[in-house]
């Protein structure tokens, strides 16, 4: 369970996030929507306490990111916008890595590392260094280190970015499988996985939410049925927020 109160993120005079509430309970996958700049990675690294809020607080499964990020960290997955990982391990050792962090040992982690291999299709290249995977292959690597604790809570940042079309379906699936027991918050810019992945969508816009409800709510809120007529008018083109 996730439960975002009153989130607000400053830097210097820009006010990236902006007082956010909202939550995403288990078996519910909450799509973050917003144009470029419009607070969603901030948001993103608030809730798994990589930086701090300047007010309000994230609970992970009841437990505070800001008062016990520890705590809170062990119940959360998360793929950050720019999978990092350790180019020079093969996939198989950077999982084991990862594995070894998240405190796991012996027949546990060895276990971890498979399904974690298993989930995201990475077989095939599970001996191969990072450095020569394709970008796909990468980002795969560094969803896999994310599901590998069997976290309640998953973060995914943009998870289908740069992925070919098969292999965004593939993980659209699986964050629709993984979607059933947890609570899983994911941004991106496709609109369509709004309807192909998520039980829910919020919009974001300089920092606030302007739009939230399930994919058939929200495409009767277009008046149109086009989730990109109703994103082009909550959301401030580039152009306008210029101006
Ligand atoms: N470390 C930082 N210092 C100063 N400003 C920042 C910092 N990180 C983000 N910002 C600003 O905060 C705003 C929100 O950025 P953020 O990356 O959260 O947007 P986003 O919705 O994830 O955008 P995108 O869709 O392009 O990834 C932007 O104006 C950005 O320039």
């Amino acid at each position: 369970m996730i439960e975002v109160e009153s989130l607000t993120k400053q830097f210097g005079t820009k006010l990236a996030v902006d007082n956010l509430s909202f939550s995403v309970k288990p078996g519910e996958v909450l799509g973050f929507l917003g144009p470029n700049g419009a607070g969603k990675s901030t948001t993103m690294r608030m809730v798994t306490g990589f930086f701090p809020p300047t007010s309000g607080d994230a609970k992970i499964c009841g437990i505070s990111i800001v008062d016990n990020p520890a705590k809170a960290k062990t119940k959360i997955g998360y793929l950050p916008e720019s999978a990092p990982l350790y180019q020079d391990m093969t996939v198989t050792s950077f999982l084991k890595f990862c594995a070894e962090i998240r405190g796991l040992r012996g027949s546990r982690k060895r276990d971890a590392v498979e399904r974690a291999i298993e989930t995201c299709f990475l077989q095939n290249v599970a001996r191969q260094s990072i450095d020569t995977l394709s970008k796909g292959y990468r980002h795969r690597t560094c969803l896999a280190q994310a599901l590998l604790h069997d976290p309640e809570v998953l973060i995914l940042d943009e998870p289908t970015d740069g992925l070919d079309p098969n292999q965004k379906y593939e993980v659209r699936q699986l964050i629709k499988r993984l979607g059933t027991t947890k609570a899983i918050l994911f941004s991106t810019h496709i609109l369509e996985e709004v309807e192909a992945a998520c039980t829910r969508a919020v919009i974001v816009d300089r920092g606030k939410i302007v739009a939230d409800g399930t994919p058939a709510e929200l495409i009767e809120q277009s008046g149109t049925g086009s989730l990109t007529d109703l994103f082009r008018t909550v959301t401030t083109r580039d152009t306008e927020a210029a101006a």
